[in-house]
């Protein structure tokens, strides 16, 4: 069968057009940086499109059209590539890198395509600028390098290698091999094989975008999912996640574990005097008086409507009943304005460790919750440890 350069370039083209559509398509509506990245990726396969019908139509153009034009178009679109694949990693764009990468590149080539004709070291500078660009792909792939990536990493990982191969043995083929054609678009077996095989990048290039872009989506959902849209603390799936490992750390380390759990005061009357809107606005900087007790390593999660609870490793008892208090007093003394009236918000606390081996996370959290109504019964404002019998609770200061 006879090939023709200008029909295995048609065929890219078209091939890279639909695959700039296809991505394009494939976003999944609202804005977000996964979703521009893979935009601008569509654009860079649009580009690359373009560069593909310059060689295909290259009897119509003229050569130095061909040259500058072609060659611009393919280093305008790698370089959007590039950007496009940091951008959904989230690592550095290193844009100037890339785009020094891109002028110097365009610029060797039309040096030893116009001023010193020399198709070799034309070939060898545009097989550099390539290799520099895959280079900065698999730095951002393999940052924070772990022994197994995902499937998306590995097909785009493969894709980078697969073009500096094939850019290597082309130049390679150029300066030692016998067959040493004087353009892309002249009829050689080296060319023929060349641009087969470019013509299928693409192809791997999207596969791999569009995986690391759902694994992107997944993350972000499996985080989404885990928050509590209100107050931006983890919400009970992610407690009833978490507990079980800190649970399991606690008793490797022989560490203890504090579990608190903290509802707010007649909080119905809060939302009765100020709306619903209003209670959401106090449950927010009850959160924040919260965390600004706490240590980084504590947890805080909303496990009801105004209930949540702290995870305090390393925390024996009185240490928990401390940090209760600590809680307690902030919360009481923090001055809440809500539609320019005061508020005097209050909280009531139960508290519980973790007993050595214990394994139940739900009934740790049972028993935190029993300590919490405790305080509620004894007239709430107070922090009650699960250990305490009915006469201590009620000797404690409101
Ligand atoms: N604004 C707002 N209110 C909420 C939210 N979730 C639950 N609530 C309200 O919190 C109130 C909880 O009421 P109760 O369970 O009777 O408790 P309380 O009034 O705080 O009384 P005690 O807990 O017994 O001190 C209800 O009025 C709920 O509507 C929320 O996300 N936002």
């Amino acid at each position: 069968m006879a090939l023709h350069i200008e029909t295995l370039s048609l065929i890219s083209t078209v091939q890279t057009a639909v695959l700039a559509l296809m991505l394009w398509a494939g976003t999944h509506p609202g804005a977000s940086v996964a979703r521009n990245s893979l935009h601008l990726r569509a654009a860079a396969f649009a580009v690359e499109a373009a560069g593909w019908g310059t060689l295909a139509a290259h009897a119509y153009l003229s050569p130095t059209m061909l040259l500058l034009g072609g060659n611009a178009l393919n280093l305008i679109a790698m370089a959007m590539s590039v950007i496009a694949l940091r951008m959904l990693l989230g690592e550095p764009l290193r844009w100037r890198l890339v785009l020094a990468i891109g002028v110097i590149g365009w610029l060797g080539v039309g040096w030893f395509g116009l001023v010193h004709p020399d198709y070799r070291y034309r070939v060898l500078w545009g097989s550099v600028a390539i290799t520099l660009n895959m280079l900065l792909n698999v730095e951002a792939l393999t940052s924070g390098f772990r022994w197994h990536f995902s499937r998306a990493r590995n097909v785009l990982l493969l894709f980078c290698v697969m073009a500096v191969v094939l850019v290597v043995w082309r130049s390679g083929q150029l300066w030692f091999g016998s067959d040493q054609p004087l353009a892309t678009s002249v009829p050689s077996a080296t060319n023929f094989i060349y641009i087969s095989l470019s013509g299928m990048q693409p192809l791997f290039a999207s596969i791999g975008f569009l995986l690391l872009y759902n694994e992107i989506l997944q993350q972000e959902l499996h985080l989404l999912a885990r928050i509590d849209s209100l107050t931006g603390v983890k919400n009970r799936l992610a407690i009833n996640e978490i507990m079980p490992r800190k649970m399991a750390q606690s008793a490797r380390w022989q560490q203890s574990l504090a579990v608190l759990m903290i509802d707010a005061d007649h909080f119905k009357s809060v939302n009765d005097r100020f709306g619903h809107a209003g209670g959401d606005v106090v449950l927010c900087a009850m959160v924040a008086s919260i965390r600004a007790t706490l240590r980084e390593t504590d947890v805080l999660g909303r496990v009801g409507g105004e209930e949540f609870v702290v995870l305090s490793s390393g925390t024996d008892l009185s240490g928990a009943l401390r940090l209760g208090e600590r809680i307690r007093t902030t919360v009481e003394s923090t001055s809440l304005l809500v539609d320019g009236q005061a508020l005097r918000l209050t909280v009531s606390i139960g508290v519980t460790t973790v007993m050595p081996a214990e394994q139940d996370s739900a009934a740790v959290l049972h028993r935190a919750d029993q300590a919490l109504y405790a305080a509620k019964r004894a007239g709430r404002n107070r922090v009650v440890s699960a250990s305490m019998d009915d006469d201590q609770v009620a000797t404690l200061p409101a």
